[in-house]
């Protein structure tokens, strides 16, 4: 079985490379949906998206609409691209279009605001599928290296391995290697607390911080993301794997990632408002370090980088005061719980 159309549901940087990588694996028609007409006519008309991915052409098989019913019409893979916080009120829109198999494929990387639920918790509840429906695909994927065909790997996490297997053929071309993995909360939670890493990153890295400090970061964030993931039913193997520890390298090295340029700007003085005035593309981990602290104390956990990235985005703590927080911290042993190595 394959899949024979596909509708991606969003025509951002994300979205439309993630297009180009359906057809190119051999799906015969993919239809973005772009909520502007004019984008959509680029798209059908000139094969290329000159607002988001200006020097990547695709292929014949990708075509676009403005009509996300007419996009969803028939698909037997539909995949959500939109901005984490917009998903509930895109999807209640689209109610009753989907197909009663199509097999739905979140690629956002945010927790919701007040629910505090993942991506594809948010998508069982508005479309009302089985989870086993849903796939989430997430690893060190920086849009416009994939639509470049720049080599990749990148994980498929579905409860269903049948249904990860089939999303995994549908996505898998000459410079993108997916595998599959059944934890889907550790998949989901390795993508959306990287992205508060990453503003943490560009932080420490406008400030002039060097690579000890930025090693920290990472291993330390990394710490705290297995930590709420060992909490909520977590694999803690995931977070070693390319949807936690993979795409967190990558967000946090990359002057490509939106989250770690937007940490930048932060460092270097800007308020949130200027910030955020000066980035047209979507930076989940701003308002998701405010879900994913509220999910962490939900469950008793602790996460003192996300913690102070939230202090610095939402309460204008100055970023240099946020990073003295974190080392003003009692001392602890690396791996609180875990009995002492006896080896000599
Ligand atoms: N870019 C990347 O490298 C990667 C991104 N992701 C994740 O994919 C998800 C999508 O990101 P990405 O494509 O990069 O984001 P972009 O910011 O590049 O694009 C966002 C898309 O969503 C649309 N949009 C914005 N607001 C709304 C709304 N209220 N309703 C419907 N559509 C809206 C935008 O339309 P318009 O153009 O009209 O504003 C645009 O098509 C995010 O969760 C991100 O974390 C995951 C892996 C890689
Ligand atoms: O998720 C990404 C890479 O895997 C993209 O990161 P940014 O959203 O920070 O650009």
């Amino acid at each position: 079985m394959s899949i024979q159309r596909a509708a991606v549901l969003g025509s951002g940087s994300w979205g439309t490379a993630f297009a180009k990588v359906l057809a190119d694996a051999g799906t015969p028609s993919v239809t973005v949906w772009s909520r502007r007409p004019e984008l959509a006519a680029a798209i059908r008309d000139e094969h290329h998206n000159p607002d988001y991915l200006p020097a990547m052409w695709l292929p014949d098989a990708v075509t676009a609409t403005s009509d996300a019913f007419e996009a969803i019409d028939g698909a037997d893979l539909v995949v959500l691209a939109v901005p984490s916080q917009t998903l509930r009120a895109n999807l209640a829109a689209w109610n009753g279009a989907i197909g009663a198999d199509a097999t739905l494929v979140s690629l956002m990387k945010g927790i919701e605001l007040d629910t505090l639920k993942r991506m594809s918790e948010v998508i069982v509840e508005v479309a009302d599928v089985e989870p086993d429906r849903v796939a989430v695909v997430t690893g060190p994927n920086l849009a416009p290296e994939i639509a470049a065909e720049q080599i990749a790997g990148t994980v498929v996490a579905c409860r269903d391995i049948g249904r990860a297997e089939l999303v995994q053929r549908a996505i898998s071309t000459r410079y993108l290697r997916p595998y599959t993995n059944d934890d889907v909360v550790g998949c989901e939670l390795g993508g959306a607390v990287k992205n508060a890493i990453a503003l943490a990153y560009g932080m420490a890295s406008a400030l002039g911080f060097g690579d000890n400090t930025k090693a920290t970061l990472i291993t330390r964030g990394l710490a705290e993301t297995a930590r709420l993931g060992a909490a909520l039913g977590a694999n803690p193997m995931t977070f070693a794997g390319l949807a936690g520890l993979g795409d967190l390298i990558a967000t946090c090295s990359s002057p490509l990632s939106r989250n770690r340029s937007f940490g930048e700007r932060l460092g270097r003085g800007e308020t949130l408002e200027q910030a955020q005035a000066a980035t047209r593309q979507t930076a989940e981990g701003v308002k998701s370090c405010l879900s994913i602290r509220d999910l962490a104390h939900s469950v008793g956990v602790e996460m003192p980088i996300t913690e102070q990235v939230e202090q610095v985005c939402h309460e204008g703590v100055d970023p240099l005061k946020a990073l003295a927080a974190l080392m003003a911290r009692e001392t602890k042993p690396e791996r609180p719980g875990v009995p002492s190595s006896t080896g000599q």
